[in-house]
C-alpha cells in the first residue's frame, strides 16, 4: 500500500459543535416546510407533523452522516501496514481509538433508530402539540446519546485526527533505503545528487525536522528516507515514543546507507561516527553500507580502519563515486523486486 492511510480521516466534530449543527440544520428544514405549505389549506395537524417530521429527519441523518464519514474515512486499524500502525499507536493507541470508532459507529446506529421510531410515531399525532412533543423527545435523546455515548470518544478522535492526518507519505511496498549518519555528513547532499531532487520534507512524529524523503525511479524504483536527529542518539537517551517512531521506520527499512565523513568536517570524529555504526548495525536486522563522503576534500581525508570491509567512497560535490552506489542500489532493488514477485522483475526488463 502507498501513502498515509489515514489521509482521508474527515475533521471531526465537537460534541457539543455536532448537536448545535444538527439542531440548526433542523431550524432550517423545518423553514422550508413551512414556506411549502404557505397558500394551501394543509390541515394544522398534517402541516405539523411534515414540520416535525423534517426536524427529526434532518437532524438524525446529520448526525448518522458526520459518524460515519467519520468511520468510513478512517483506515481499517487491523489491516493497516506495521510502519503506520506503529506511528498510529504511538500517536493515538491502537486500542483507544478502535474503542472511539466502535463508539463513533454505534452512535451512528442509534441515530438511525431515533429517526425511524420518531418518525413513525409522529406520523400518528393526533394533533400539532403532539407532534411537536414526540420532536422533542426525540431531540432529547438524540443530544443526550451523542453526549453520554460518544462525547470522549469525539473529543479525543478530534485532537489526534490532525496528527494521523499528517503522518508522512510513505510507500510502504517500495524497496526503501534509510540513510544514518550524524548531521552533516552529506546525507541530504547525498540523496539530492542520488534522486536528482532536493529530498522532500514530511512531517514525522516526534523529530523536529521531520523525514526527508526522496526516489530514485530508475531502472527500480528506490526510496530513500532521512530522520535527521533521530538515529544519532543511543537507544537509553531515547524517550518511548522516539523509539516507537525508530520501530516504525524498521518496518520500511530494507537496507541502510551509514554516511561517515571522514574529514571531520561535520564536527563529529571518526571514532565517534565509527561507535554510532555499530550500534545502527545492531539496531537494524538489515544489511548495513558504509559510504565516506567528501572524498573531494583531499587533505582534510582520513580513511578510517573498517577492517576491509567494502566501503563506497563519494563527493556529492565532485560527483565521484556515485556509479558504484547507484549500481550497489539498483542491484539491492533487483533482488528485492524479484525475491518478491518474479513477475514484476521481468516487466522492469522490458521496460529498459
Ligand atoms: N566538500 C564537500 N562538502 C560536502 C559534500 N557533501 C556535503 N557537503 C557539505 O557538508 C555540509 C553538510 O551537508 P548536508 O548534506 O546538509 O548534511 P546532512 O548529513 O544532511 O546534515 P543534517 O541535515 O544536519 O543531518 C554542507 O555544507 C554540504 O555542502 C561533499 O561531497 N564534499
Amino acid at each position: 500500500m502507498s501513502g498515509n492511510p489515514f489521509r482521508k480521516m474527515p475533521e471531526v466534530p465537537d460534541p457539543e459543535e455536532l448537536i448545535d449543527v444538527a439542531f440548526r440544520r433542523a431550524e432550517r428544514a423545518a423553514e422550508g416546510t413551512r414556506k411549502s405549505f404557505y397558500g394551501t389549506r394543509t390541515p394544522p395537524e398534517v402541516r405539523a407533523r411534515s414540520i416535525e417530521i423534517a426536524r427529526v429527519n434532518t437532524a438524525c441523518q446529520l448526525v448518522q452522516d458526520r459518524l460515519w464519514e467519520i468511520v468510513r474515512k478512517t483506515p481499517n486499524l487491523d489491516e493497516l501496514h506495521p510502519f503506520y500502525r506503529e506511528l498510529a499507536d504511538a500517536l493515538a493507541g491502537i486500542d483507544r481509538l478502535k474503542s472511539s470508532l466502535a463508539d463513533v459507529h454505534t452512535v451512528a446506529k442509534i441515530a438511525r433508530l431515533i429517526r425511524e421510531e420518531y418518525t413513525r410515531k409522529i406520523k400518528r399525532a393526533r394533533d400539532p402539540r403532539t407532534a411537536a412533543e414526540l420532536r422533542r423527545q426525540a431531540f432529547g435523546r438524540l443530544a443526550s446519546t451523542i453526549r453520554r455515548k460518544v462525547g470522549d470518544a469525539l473529543r479525543f478522535l478530534r485532537k489526534v485526527q490532525p496528527k494521523l492526518v499528517d503522518l508522512p507519505a510513505i510507500d510502504t511496498e517500495m524497496f526503501t533505503v534509510t540513510l544514518a549518519g550524524f548531521p552533516n555528513v552529506g546525507k541530504t547532499t547525498l540523496m539530492t545528487v542520488l534522486t536528482g531532487s532536493r529530498p522532500e520534507i514530511a512531517p514525522y512524529p516526534f523529530t523536529t525536522k521531520g523525514i526527508q524523503v526522496g526516489y530514485m525511479e530508475r531502472p527500480y524504483p528506490v526510496q530513500m528516507l532521512d530522520t535527521p536527529g533521530l538515529l544519532e542518539r543511543p537507544e537509553e537517551e531515547r524517550n518511548p515514543v522516539e523509539r516507537q517512531a525508530i520501530a516504525a521506520l524498521k518496518h520500511v527499512t530494507d537496507a541502510v546507507l551509514f554516511l561517515i565523513d571522514p574529514t571531520g568536517t561535520c564536527g563529529y570524529p571518526v571514532e565517534e561516527q565509527l561507535e554510532l555504526l555499530d550500534r545502527v548495525r545492531k539496531e537494524f536486522d538489515v544489511p548495513v553500507y558504509v559510504v565516506l563522503t567528501k572524498a573531494d576534500l583531499r587533505d582534510l581525508w582520513e580513511e578510517p580502519d573498517l577492517e576491509g570491509e567494502p566501503v563506497y567512497k563519494v563527493s556529492a560535490t565532485e560527483r565521484t563515486g556515485l556509479k558504484e552506489l547507484r549500481e550497489l542500489l539498483n542491484d539491492l532493488a533487483r533482488g528485492h523486486y524479484s525475491g518478491r514477485d518474479r513477475g514484476h522483475d521481468e516487466g522492469r526488463d522490458e521496460e529498459r
